[in-house]
């Protein structure tokens, strides 16, 4: 909250005194009518002059006009400065969920950066807007008005001052209870989003396993605790409506009665005791507006804490403060991982004393079983994580030496379950960078993509939202399109040919041969035909390398190596 402040509405402090003092004189205007009512009534009327009342009715209509136009001017310029302000603050969070490092969007969970972005800023922006119209309003009506209730009559004002206590007590109580359970909600919430997104993106496996009623089941416990939350929460805040209530009208019965006996006795009028009613309804709805506010401050500032968790988080620009450049001493290659061990959590480890080198324009498969370490070699390579110890470098600078745009600049990609985006092919090629629409059509010419494509309608053609009108490997086709388009220095495809048929997988690794001998090449894959014609394989098991060499050499000398041969190609190791 204090960030939201102290930064976001720093620019906007002389606007919001602007508003604040129109908003003051429009509610000054407000408090004057039920005192002008009750001069009029005890003084005016009864001397019975029709040119004053007259000029007193005109004055309650400017004050009432006056009161409305300045209160709508105001609320535009809340309404604007709520605005604005938010805008900046989504944009400074939607730039920080981009350089946010894997570690910790790992840790906040991606569906609650998404509802950070939204719910969350929703209910700041609620917030400043409410602050500046009813913040203002509702502590001036309620100041304002207990002084006026003064001036009209001490004695009765006294009763309505001894309530206040009891409602104060009220607020501050149910406020201390909400906030927590506001909390509480938008981590439900968080679930919830995190369940609805995995279900809608799974729909086709859910309906092909038959798995309805039971992500059912799952979709009514989250929504049942979401509710319960809500509710357990709006509960909390319901109490202090009716509660107030009942003091005010308590507080209210004893004027009245009290009012009754001082008129009886001529210690004070009727105008005067109309007027006090007047101010009264006016306390009572300040507080109630007051006791709202309580509960979208609770809101908002359990949200602005969340925001703040993202906005404090490590970013990816820390990494660059990594040890600098360093020499080395034994003899170098292009590409090289050195003794290079890391866990994602810090308990198991996923990656153990990795080693190898690649010269530039040399080639590298990857291969083991699943989950043990494939990609997150890569992930290291680019940086997504920093190993825990050992280093890689590149033209024999340590990466971490490096700024992450150099470094990610020389990389082509395709990652598993890499995302198409609703846009063009060519749009999806291109991916924003510099490359002409010649490139891109050589980039899927290379991919082997340009049949399907003009099946499509040429490159021009939208594709829809995640490729839902793309086969799973015209899919791959575009994604390696995409990597190949910039013609990178090092070239990543982790597991991106397991769509592809055999025929235009090997037509694929041709190409890559012909087109990009001086690119360096790891390529992640589950068939030993994808990799076993590389310079070099990598044989990995439970994060540990069991198996380094030719394809010759591995089935000599591994026999994780030899395993993984015999189950795909038979005991002779040939297709
Ligand atoms: N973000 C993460 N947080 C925690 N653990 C992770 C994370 N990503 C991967 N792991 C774990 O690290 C290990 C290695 O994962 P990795 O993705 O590198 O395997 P892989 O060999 O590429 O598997 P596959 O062939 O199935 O893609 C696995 O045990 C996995 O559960």
């Amino acid at each position: 909250m204090k960030r939201i402040i102290t930064y976001y509405l720093k620019p906007y402090y002389l606007r919001m005194t602007v508003g604040f003092f129109i908003k003051f004189s429009g509610t000054l205007m407000d408090l004057f009518l039920p005192w002008t009512l009750a001069r009029m009534i005890d003084m005016v009327i009864p001397a019975g002059k029709k040119e004053e009342i007259f000029l007193w009715g005109i004055f309650m209509l400017v004050c009432s006009v006056l009161a409305v136009t300045l209160s709508i001017i105001a609320n535009r310029m809340a309404s604007r400065v709520a605005s604005d302000s938010i805008f900046t603050i989504r944009e400074d969070l939607f730039r920080k969920v981009m350089i946010l490092s894997n570690r910790q969007a790992d840790e906040i969970t991606r569906p609650s950066l998404i509802s950070r972005l939204t719910s969350d800023t929703y209910n700041v922006h609620q917030m400043i807007g409410r602050i500046q119209r009813l913040g203002v309003r509702s502590p001036i009506l309620l100041v304002g008005g207990i002084i006026m209730t003064f001036l009209l009559d001490p004695v009765l004002a006294c009763i309505l001052l001894g309530v206040l206590p009891l409602l104060t007590a009220v607020v501050i109580g149910v406020s201390g209870k909400s906030i927590p359970q506001f909390t509480q909600l938008q981590e439900k919430v968080d679930g919830f989003v995190r369940l609805i997104r995995e279900d809608i993106a799974g729909i086709r496996v859910i309906k092909a396993l038959s798995k309805e009623d039971f992500e059912r089941e799952r979709f009514d416990q989250h929504n049942r605790e979401v509710v319960d939350w809500e509710k357990r929460a709006t509960v909390t805040t319901a109490i202090i409506n009716p509660v107030m209530n009942l003091f005010l009208n308590m507080g209210l019965v004893c004027v009245i009665i009290a009012g009754a006996y001082r008129v009886n006795e001529g210690l004070s009028k009727v105008g005067t005791i109309l007027a006090f009613m007047t101010y009264f309804t006016i306390i009572l709805n300040a507080l109630m507006s007051i006791s709202r506010m309580f509960v979208i401050v609770s809101k908002a500032a359990a949200s602005a804490e969340r925001i703040d968790r993202v906005l404090k988080g490590e970013d990816e620009s820390s990494f660059q403060l990594a040890p600098a450049l360093k020499e080395k001493e034994k003899e170098t290659s292009f590409l090289e991982f050195d003794h290079v061990s890391f866990s994602y959590d810090g308990s198991g480890n996923h990656l153990r004393d990795i080693s190898f080198r690649m010269e530039k324009g040399e080639t590298l498969g990857i291969i083991g079983a699943t989950g043990s370490g494939k990609s997150t070699v890569v992930n290291l390579l680019m940086r997504y994580y920093d190993p825990d110890e050992g280093t890689i470098r590149i033209n024999e600078q340590d990466i971490r030496a490096m700024s992450l745009k150099d470094l990610r600049s020389r990389f082509g990609t395709v990652f598993q379950n890499d995302v198409i985006f609703e846009e063009s092919i060519l749009e999806n090629i291109r991916m924003g960078r510099n490359i002409s629409e010649k490139e891109a059509v050589d980039a899927a010419g290379y991919a082997r993509a340009l049949d399907f494509i003009g099946e499509k309608g040429g490159i021009s053609e939208s594709l829809n939202i995640r490729g839902a009108n793309l086969s799973g490997g015209q899919k791959q086709r575009i994604l390696i399109a995409r990597a190949l388009a910039a013609h990178p220095e090092i070239l990543v495809l982790d597991d991106s040919s397991s769509a592809l048929d055999y025929k235009t997988d090997s037509q694929l690794r041709r190409e890559l041969k012909e087109n990009f001998s001086h690119t360096t090449c790891i390529l992640i894959a589950q068939r030993v035909g994808s990799v076993m014609n590389l310079d070099q394989i990598l044989v990995l098991d439970e994060g540990a390398v069991i198996g380094q060499g030719t394809h010759e050499e591995l089935m000599k000398t591994c026999e994780g190596y030899r395993e993984i041969v015999t189950s795909q190609m038979g005991v002779g190791g040939n297709v």
